[in-house]
């Protein structure tokens, strides 16, 4: 199978642990979308959904797929997304379509996170991947120049602007060795919105497409 034939297989073994009547918590990027054109084909037993972006939004109703606003729904049972690299404990790195705020506000809501990805995700560190993270305009130098002193070199993304207002800082070279510590440091920025470290809150389960078909695996580091 190609890039594109595994997250498409990935995104449609998600279906699998859809259940009647459920409001579904819905990612964004390339696999999320296959994920929303599955879920279009169950979309009379569904209740409705919550997006984590306005494309998905927007997609999510093309299909005629009831979206609802996250403060009209309560704890939702499932939320399905891609990921930009996802290690061993299920950790990830999310954000290249600078949706990590939304995503790591709508997956928190959620009691199961199940990962959608093609094989190329997959890594033993993270980090190759520069790690995305939101900042308030205003601050992005001081952020910078924090992100510096936790070994990274910031790039700005420079003309995106994300639904919620904010820059995007692209963090490369970083061998993330403890994603934990990481992840909260950069959350002490002042200034900082998110950081696309999914790793306080892994994924539960992974499904990874992969040439021969998709391999499903839970993860047994989280509670
Ligand atoms: O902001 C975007 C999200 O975190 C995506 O889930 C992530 O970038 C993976 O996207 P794709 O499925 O297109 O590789």
């Amino acid at each position: 199978m190609t890039q594109d034939q595994q997250k498409q297989a990935a995104a449609r073994a998600a279906i699998d642990f859809i259940e009647d009547g459920w409001v579904v918590g819905v990612g964004t990027g390339s696999t999320a979308n296959y994920f929303i054109d599955a879920l279009a084909e169950i979309k009379q037993r569904i209740d409705g959904a919550v997006a984590s972006s306005e494309a998905s939004a927007a997609r999510l109703k093309a299909h005629g797929i009831r979206v609802f606003e996250l403060t009209a729904v309560g704890e939702m049972p499932i939320y399905v997304d891609g990921a930009d690299e996802i290690n061993g404990q299920w950790q990830m790195i999310k954000g290249g379509g600078a949706a990590l705020t939304r995503e790591k506000i709508v997956a928190q809501c959620c009691k199961q996170f199940v990962c959608i990805a093609d094989a190329s995700k997959q890594v033993r560190v993270l980090g190759q991947f520069p790690l995305p993270v939101e900042v308030i305009p205003m601050a992005r130098s001081l952020v910078g120049r924090e992100l510096v002193k936790l070994g990274g070199h910031p790039a700005w993304r420079e003309g995106v602007v994300t639904d919620n207002g904010n820059w995007i800082l692209d963090v490369h070279g970083l061998t993330i060795a403890e994603p934990i510590k990481l992840e909260t440091a950069i959350n002490q920025i002042p200034g900082v919105v998110t950081n696309g470290l999914f790793a306080l809150r892994p994924a539960n389960v992974l499904l990874l497409g992969t040439p021969d078909g998709v391999v499903r695996s839970n993860n047994t580091f989280v509670m």
